[in-house]
């Protein structure tokens, strides 16, 4: 497979499609199974509602960035949303440095969720979902979370902290998707995208 960087590419291709997001995570994903997209950035208000559940949450932002995006756009627009869930709370991006050593206090040794929304505007109409990963981090002593915050790694992650870099260490195991973790759900991004009918490379 050629490799393009479809992402700044602006010639029309058969299947592209918009990438709806800011995220330097999100778009290496996608490039990675090989769709072919370009980026506009939704700016959506990500407060969350009073009492909002997090699966109703994500459900909501992912598609409220789609159709943001595809109001204005003539191509299908995919959209996503990630936030991390310890006991029924959303856990967003820290406000703080004091809310970002709370949240990796809280998250120690215990298991949180991960949930993305994903949300795909097409001709045909909008299909959307969430993906749940179940991660277990380790015990946590006061001096490795003061080190990890050190780094400023997390700083613009949910739940303040990154699986695919050094945040590695700080993680126990996982069940269920790895990129879901990092923002985009792979699999289910490509079996949205062929349920609309549109061009993928896996064949089923
Ligand atoms: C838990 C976790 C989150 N994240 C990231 C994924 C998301 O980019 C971010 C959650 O914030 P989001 O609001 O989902 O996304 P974003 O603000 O980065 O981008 P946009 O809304 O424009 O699409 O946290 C990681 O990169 N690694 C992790 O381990």
């Amino acid at each position: 497979m050629a490799v393009l960087d479809w992402s700044t590419s602006h010639e029309t291709h058969t299947g592209m499609i918009i990438l709806a997001s800011s995220s330097p995570r999100r778009k290496e994903l996608l490039q990675q199974i090989g769709v072919p997209f370009l980026v506009k950035v939704a700016d959506v208000d990500e407060t969350p509602m009073a009492n909002e559940r997090p699966y109703d949450y994500v459900l909501r932002l992912a598609l409220a960035k789609a159709t943001k995006v595809a109001a204005d756009s003539d191509l299908p627009v995919l959209a996503a949303d990630t936030t991390v869930v310890l006991n029924d709370r959303i856990l967003g991006k820290p406000e703080s440095e004091q809310h970002w050593r709370e949240m990796l206090q809280a998250m120690s040794g215990q298991e949180q969720q991960v949930m993305t929304g994903i949300a795909l505007v097409h001709p045909e109409g909008v299909e959307a979902l969430v993906v749940t990963t179940y991660v277990r981090f380790r015990e946590l002593p006061d001096s490795m979370i003061d080190a990890y915050i050190a780094t400023g790694e997390g700083q613009d992650k949910a739940g303040g902290y990154g699986i695919q870099g050094m945040g590695a260490v700080l993680i126990r195991g996982i069940e269920g998707s790895y990129s879901n973790v990092v923002g985009l759900p792979l699999t289910e991004v490509s079996q949205l995208l062929q349920s609309a009918g549109l061009p993928f490379w896996v064949k089923t």
